[in-house]
């Protein structure tokens, strides 16, 4: 282990309840020593380091004054949580972060009493924060709750939903807003804007201060002049923050790293009567940390990495990630085609759509988080004759469901989803994993869902959703990289409904979407050496189904099995729902489906994720081997 930073006070730190023996003195080298631990043990693990650097004072603060665990802490999508999980127990264990069996990268209930509400998708830390203090109130039981969300974060709706909804919760509710002016790329829209507003204004916001401090000093009866004088002051202050007016109590903007502000206006806050109260504290991302600082995403999510040089260990140059594939080929047919825009929740590298942002400027969007408002947009976009392509990853395109249905599908509107990080996605475990997207769109009338099998497919498959026109058409692919097949130098446009035939065989068919296709070829290699024939199909398209295809096969072969990367109710269960319609079982098909198990998976490394979840050659060898063997006799006695 290299050796380690020294943390005197830190080592005496095991949980907030040390922290508090602490004199305020000494909480500047606490937070220096965690701040160097975070750095070490990030520099071991990879993993999103620069949200968690800015937060290492407030951490320290909110911990120190407020008394947690009875105080519930909520963090917003919890990416930023790794002092917190130090200074909580759970040092011993931060070196396991995003591993299998190791600690999650997010907070999590079963991990920790101070873990109150798992986190990971953004901007829900004000609703729940609302939850626990609502339900304090009515029981009557001490505490607050303290939620402390991201200027990113903030930029969705649901946290406007909760403000607009917390006046009932009083001083039981603190919300800390830590406007570090970074989403995981710079900030969007009019609130980023309003925010720097609101900090840069600073001297107003200085002579509210002074009179709220006079007020607090003077005896009640001129309280109310203060107040009057207040009003004044913060119409000054471009009529007072949205905060106020959406009925808190704006405190701010503190400096997040002083914690001789931090730790007085928390106390002030946590002792106030008024309520509910917003506190701005304007931090850095990447904080103290050079590397960090100075590079324009902050750090925000890396591998391990050198602690001396900050140079993050490289992966050996190998195929193309699955996500520049998709933003090289959309910025491709973009040169020749004004009607494709693309459009972004805030995801810009993520999804590749960085490149096509690069080339076509003005038909690039980056809406925030806020994939609720991507997809209407893109349905707009639609209607009035454009060709949008909403990319969104698919476990973020669940907060945007309704929109799919309700403005998309129903109206039939022609817009293109380009859904990354499909399937099982390693280290950020089970709240990014893109199990559903099958499940949630082939359901659904007028829907067209793809699943590429290599990059090669994806570059055909982005083609085909330029041209369809006729309604709206998805297209999903893995986190990480390609195969390894060499890109096609002219796109096809796939035939919809239309899969392709990989490997002709006679016993046995494996009918594969998406990225299986290559465990689906080992599994082919094993079952051939056993002496069994076995054909192997890329059906293409979860939606429609190549009927005509899958009818050959399941009536040619012994056993047919599915196999896709997403959970009940995707490929599997449409081409049992074909089988069972057209009779095709009752000949005595033995026909079996193999998805995800139905179970949330912790993070590992993507490959044990799916050993785990029994979608590997091994396990399509079993699945067929067992058919084989099953006696349906045997199933003919148990009816008997
Ligand atoms: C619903 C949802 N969409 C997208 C993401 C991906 N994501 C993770 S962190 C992040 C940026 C958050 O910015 P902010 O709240 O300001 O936190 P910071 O990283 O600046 O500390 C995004 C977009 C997510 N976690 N949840
Ligand atoms: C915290 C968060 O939600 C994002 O940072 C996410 O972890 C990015 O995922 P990828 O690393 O797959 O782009
Ligand atoms: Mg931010």
């Amino acid at each position: 282990m290299a050796d380690l930073p020294a943390t005197p006070l830190l080592d005496a730190v095991r949980t907030p309840d040390d922290l508090r023996k602490l004199k305020p003195e000494q909480l500047r080298q606490l937070a220096d020593e965690l701040r160097a631990e975070v750095i070490s043990a990030v520099g071991v693990t990879g993993g999103h380091l620069g949200s968690g650097l800015g937060v290492v004072e407030l951490t320290t603060a909110i911990h120190y004054v407020f008394d947690t665990p009875t105080d519930r802490l909520v963090w917003d999508v919890g990416h930023q949580c790794y002092p917190h999980k130090i200074l909580t127990g759970r040092r011993d264990r931060i070196r396991t972060l995003r591993q299998g069996g190791g600690l999650s990268g997010f907070t999590k209930r079963s991990e920790s009493e101070y873990d109150p509400f798992g986190a990971a998708h953004s901007s829900t830390s004000i609703s729940a924060a609302l939850g626990f203090a609502i339900a304090n109130k009515l029981a009557g039981k001490p505490g607050k709750a303290i939620a402390v969300i991201g200027d990113g974060a903030m930029s969705a709706g649901m946290a406007y939903e909760a403000m607009n909804n917390a006046e009932a919760a009083g001083n039981r509710l603190v919300v800390i807003l830590n406007d570090n002016d970074m989403s995981i790329a710079p900030p969007v829209g009019g609130l980023s804007a309003y925010l720097s507003r609101i900090v840069s204004s600073r001297e107003f916001l200085g002579l509210r201060e002074i009179l709220k401090k006079i007020a607090r000093k003077l005896p009640r009866p001129f309280h109310e002049a203060a107040r009057k004088t207040d009003e004044y002051a913060r119409g000054m202050t471009m009529g007072g923050t949205l905060f106020e007016e959406l009925g808190f109590y704006y405190v701010g903007p503190i400096d997040g790293h002083n914690l001789d502000h931090l730790i007085p206006v928390l106390e002030n806050v946590r002792d106030a009567e008024e309520g509910p109260i917003l506190i701005h504290v304007v931090t850095k991302k990447g904080k103290g940390y050079a590397p960090a600082e100075a590079s324009a995403d902050k750090y925000h999510g890396v591998q391990k990495f050198d602690v001396i040089t900050g140079a993050q260990s490289k992966s050996p140059p190998g195929p193309p990630q699955y996500q520049n594939v998709f933003g090289e080929a959309l910025a491709r047919e973009a040169a020749t085609d004004p009607r494709i825009c693309a459009i972004t929740a805030a995801m810009p590298s993520g999804t590749g759509l960085d490149k096509f942002a690069a080339a076509h400027p003005d038909r690039f969007f980056d809406v925030g988080i806020a994939e609720q408002h991507a997809v209407t947009f893109a349905a707009g976009l639609a209607a009035q004759g454009m060709r949008p392509f909403c990319a969104i990853y698919s476990t973020f395109l669940q907060r945007a469901y309704d929109q799919v249905v309700h403005d998309v599908a129903i109206q039939n509107l022609p817009v293109r989803f380009a859904i990354d990080r499909a399937g099982l996605v390693g280290a950020d475990g089970a709240t990014h994993a893109g199990s559903f997207d099958v499940t949630y769109l082939a359901t659904l009338p007028n829907m067209v869902v793809m699943a590429a099998a290599d990059e090669a497919e994806l570059v055909h498959m982005v083609h085909t959703c330029v041209l369809h026109d006729s309604g709206p058409i998805a297209v999903r692919y893995p986190r990480g990289n390609g195969v390894g097949v060499e890109l096609p130098a002219v796109p096809e446009r796939l035939e919809i409904g239309k899969g392709r035939m990989v490997r002709e065989g006679k016993t046995v068919a494996i009918l594969s979407l998406g990225t299986r296709l290559a465990e689906a070829l080992r599994a082919a290699d094993q079952l051939e050496a056993k002496g069994l024939s076995t054909s192997v199909a890329d059906l293409r398209f979860a939606k429609p189904l190549d009927e005509a295809l899958i009818r050959r096969l399941l009536t040619t072969h012994e056993v047919a099995v599915t196999i896709e990367e997403g959970a009940i109710g995707g490929l599997g269960a449409h081409v049992l729902t074909m089988a069972s319609d057209e009779g095709l079982i009752d000949a005595g098909l033995k026909l079996r489906t193999m998805r995800l198990p139905d179970l949330f998976q912790d993070q590992d490394k993507p490959e044990l994720q799916y050993k785990e979840a029994g979608l590997d050659a091994d396990a399509i060898v079993e699945a067929v081997l067992k058919a084989l063997r099953h006696n349906s006799a045997a199933v003919a006695g148990a009816r008997a």
